[in-house]
């Protein structure tokens, strides 16, 4: 008789340490399907503020110390947090904003389109702003971005309300003054129809856990319209979890997002809190002599955030005509 009580404050205990265990593990959580965001209050979007500390939570600003986020419900229903996120010692215009963050995981996670988005300015979370002009450009590139709403709310309003990004950046420049009428924006669907080159080695046909092979799917998938320059990095950590991201093009170039900062982002959203330097392993896909090659940038951001003995290699690809006729008929 004198065990129960022990065995009842062990099983407590246990249920205590599930429960931890799974705070904390929300504690690091970026996406949220429509269910899972009303649980946290979000039921419509003027209340997507309701995620906006959580965000902020997580946001990866070394040099400036600033924690800034953002929360947007994709057209899935499902809801994704931005971060800024800064990399110390290297140039500024590397930094990744909350915005752009979000975009791209939008991208990685085949989303569609961003409906509304909220955006915190101060640390009380009480006032949300405008993106800034570059993530202004990044956004209104995006496909459905017609549909974009931004919650605008200062300090003195209870709710603020919701403005049209349209109002936001009139007189753009805009992808329509650059592409052939119908090309697919970015967050569509595409296939850059790209195998890797001979030079590559083997060639996988199905599921394989080679790095570059998840970098060939990732730059397959990359937006790079502008100067037909794909690429994808995929990168391992020490406990051999991969990642993954492509080279995002904007028609104005400098808002564009480099494929080591998109893979960084499925790091940052993925990996629990881990650092940079937990990378061990790093791959990237360009095409040979492409017209915009990023391997000199890749190489100089991964030794300067990555583990001091990250493997970083590079391999070229190609593009599969046959399979682009096939896959450009369809369209
Ligand atoms: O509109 C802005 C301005 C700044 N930042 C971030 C970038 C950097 O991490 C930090 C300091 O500028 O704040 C944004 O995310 N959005
Ligand atoms: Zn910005």
């Amino acid at each position: 008789m004198a065990q129960r009580p022990n065995l009842l404050s062990h099983f407590q205990n246990l249920v205590v340490e599930s429960q931890n265990r799974a705070m904390a593990q929300d504690k690091y959580k970026f996406v949220f399907t429509a269910n899972e965001a009303a649980s946290e209050g979000v039921t419509e979007p003027i209340r997507l503020p309701k995620l906006i500390r959580k965000a902020m939570s997580l946001a990866r600003g070394p040099i400036s110390k600033y924690k800034i986020g953002a929360v947007g419900r994709a057209s899935s229903g499902r809801v994704y947090l931005g971060v800024n996120v800064e990399f110390p010692g290297l140039p500024l215009h590397h930094s990744i904003h909350p915005e752009q963050f979000l975009v791209t995981n939008l991208a990685l996670n085949s989303e569609k389109g961003l409906r509304q988005l909220a955006v915190a300015i101060s640390n009380d979370c009480i006032e949300f702003g405008a993106p800034c002009g570059n993530c202004r450009q990044f956004l209104m590139e995006t496909s459905n971005e017609i549909d974009i709403k931004i919650l605008l709310k200062s300090k003195h309003e209870a709710e603020g309300s919701f403005g049209k990004l349209k109002l936001l950046l009139p007189y753009r420049f805009s992808p329509d003054d650059v592409l052939p009428k119908g090309s697919p924006l970015l967050l569509e669907k595409r296939d850059n129809c790209l195998i890797l080159s001979r030079s590559a080695g083997e060639i996988c046909s199905s599921d394989c856990s080679h790095l570059k092979c998840k970098a060939l799917a990732a730059a397959n998938n990359s937006f790079s319209p502008y100067t037909d320059s794909p690429s994808g990095v995929a990168l391992r950590d020490e406990d051999g979890i991969w990642y993954r991201g492509w080279y995002i093009e904007s028609v104005a170039y400098s808002p564009s997002l480099g494929p080591v900062q998109a893979a960084l982002v499925d790091f940052v959203a993925r990996s629990r809190g881990k650092g940079f330097d937990k990378i061990v392993e790093a791959v990237l896909v360009e095409k040979n002599n492409a017209r915009v090659s990023q391997e000199a940038t890749a190489k100089m951001i991964l030794d300067t955030i990555a583990a001091p003995n990250c493997d970083f290699k590079v391999f070229h690809c190609d593009v599969d005509f046959q399979k682009s006729i096939l896959v450009n008929s369809d369209r």
